[in-house]
């Protein structure tokens, strides 16, 4: 079947508007008239013959007048009798078959088919020169019985299509930009294990290698003259494109994070470089574009840097995590006067579950403990697990009023909570910033005295550290 390739699709449309200005032409009569030409070539032939004719007749050389009209229809293939007929009506000299084919209507006037030319002589006429022929479309049914004109219109069909199609083919080869790269050079870009675009000053891709292609879901071929910027590439915070950074600035680029894909939770996650092409002038003429995918690598340093920041038993963050987001809490307090609440957390009687119950029913309740009050704080605040049944709670922007209610909450929750059969209660110690308070350190030291307090004064409490303590 033909594939309707775009050199197909030209080629058709380069027909079409040949025909039509065949046409066009037609109707403005600019095209010669075939009709109007040979009933001229008729009309010169009969008088012409007439001419003959008289010179003959008028002599009563009845042989001659016979000879030259045989001579005409012999020579003449349109022409299918000739008569010379008197004044008085009757065939003086006649081919053979002028009866039959004369018509007997006939008037005085000479038709397409039918010509009848008065013959005079010194002002008198001597009878009348009558010439039958060929109806005038029998002459274009020369080929296979078919209208030469429908013929001609199949031939420019036929020939016009392939001649545009040879001819656009091969202009479009000169074109096509993926030819101007050889194959040894695309066979070799085809084995690299990274994706590979080289884009023209226009950001079109010029050549796809097949990882690149896979990597986008489309064909190499299809990749061709695409911008490159429309292929579905999420930045990070909008900044621009590795490619366009080249092409708008000369400069290289290495390493810019790219991601790619519909699926917003897993989407390919790339590290790309890009490098200017330069002319023998030093000027960019297109850009070389690499694609390391590093999902994978990017995976599992997140799900490290996950390990190396929670508590494996509740997922809360660890101690070194809970530095880092109390520093940064207290340095953010600090620039902005703002408020800042730390809790301190601690299982009331543990020892005693863990002896009753077991290690593993103390562990369940150490999580149970961990998830009440995790789904209790808002999403600024972090939660840390700071010793075995002992947590730290760091509550930015916080006062003191609002930091004792999220604790009395957590407080009643827990309480409530059944943990395989056991209940617990849990004893907590709020310090807040505002409480002439210097470092982290010193929060988490406040907190811990006030949560010592809760314990001394019969526990399943919340106490807030004030500077008489
Ligand atoms: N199951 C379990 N127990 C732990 C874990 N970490 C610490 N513990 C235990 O928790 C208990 C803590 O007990 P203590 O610090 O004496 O205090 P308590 O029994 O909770 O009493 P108060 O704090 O005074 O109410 C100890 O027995 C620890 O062995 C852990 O990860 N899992």
């Amino acid at each position: 079947m033909l594939k309707i390739t775009p050199a197909v699709r030209l080629s058709l449309g380069l027909l079409l508007l040949t025909v039509s200005i065949l046409l066009i032409a037609q109707v403005l009569g600019l095209t010669p008239d075939l009709r109007k030409s040979q009933l001229e070539a008729r009309q010169n032939l009969a008088e012409t013959l007439a001419f003959q004719t008289l010179l003959a007749y008028s002599r009563k050389d009845e042989v001659l007048v016979k000879q030259l009209l045989e001579n005409a229809v012999e020579r003449n293939d349109n022409i299918l009798s000739a008569a010379v007929r008197s004044t008085g009506g009757e065939l003086a000299v006649y081919t053979p078959r002028h009866g039959e084919l004369w018509p007997a209507a006939t008037d005085e006037h000479s038709t397409e088919r039918y010509a009848r030319i008065p013959l005079f002589m010194a002002g008198q006429q001597l009878g009348h020169l009558e010439l039958a022929f060929e109806p005038l479309n029998r002459q274009d049914t020369s080929y296979f019985g078919l209208p030469r004109q429908l013929l001609l219109a199949v031939f420019i069909l036929i020939v016009g299509f392939i001649s545009y199609r040879l001819l656009i083919g091969r202009t479009l080869r000169y074109l096509d930009p993926s030819s101007v790269v050889p194959e040894r050079v695309r066979n070799a870009l085809n084995v690299l294990a990274e994706g590979v675009l080289i884009l023209d000053k226009r950001e079109q891709v010029v050549l796809a290698n097949k990882v690149i292609a896979e990597y986008l879901q489309m064909s190499e071929k299809s990749l061709l003259g695409r911008k490159a910027s429309s292929l579905g590439w999420q930045t990070h915070e909008n900044s621009e494109l590795p490619w366009l950074r080249t092409l708008n600035a000369g400069d290289r680029v290495t390493g810019a994070r790219l991601l790619l894909g519909n699926d917003k939770k897993h989407p390919l996650v790339f590290r790309v470089n890009s490098v200017p092409i330069t002319d023998a002038k030093g000027k960019a003429q297109g850009i070389i574009a690499s694609f390391s995918d590093v999902s994978e690598l990017e995976e599992k340093t997140r799900k490290l840097e996950h390990l190396a920041s929670h508590d494996p038993l509740t997922g809360c963050l660890n101690r070194r995590a809970l530095r880092q987001a109390l520093n940064q809490a207290f340095i953010d307090a600090q620039n902005h006067r703002g408020e800042l609440c730390c809790i301190m957390l601690d299982i009331d009687h543990f020892k005693r579950i863990n002896d009753t119950h077991g290690h593993s029913v103390g562990d369940e309740v150490i999580k149970t403990v961990a998830q009440t009050v995790k789904h209790i704080v808002r999403e600024g605040d972090s939660v840390a697990r700071f010793g075995g049944e002992e947590f730290c709670i760091i509550l930015p922007g916080s006062n003191l009023e609002q930091a004792s209610q999220i604790a009395e909450r957590c407080r009643t929750e827990i309480q409530a909570r059944d943990c395989d059969g056991v209940q617990v209660t849990s004893s907590f110690g709020i310090s807040s910033v505002r409480s002439g308070i210097h470092t982290p350190n010193e929060l988490i030291q406040r907190a811990d005295e006030a949560l010592y307090q809760s314990k001394e004064n019969g526990r399943n409490r919340v106490t807030l550290w004030q500077a008489q303590q």
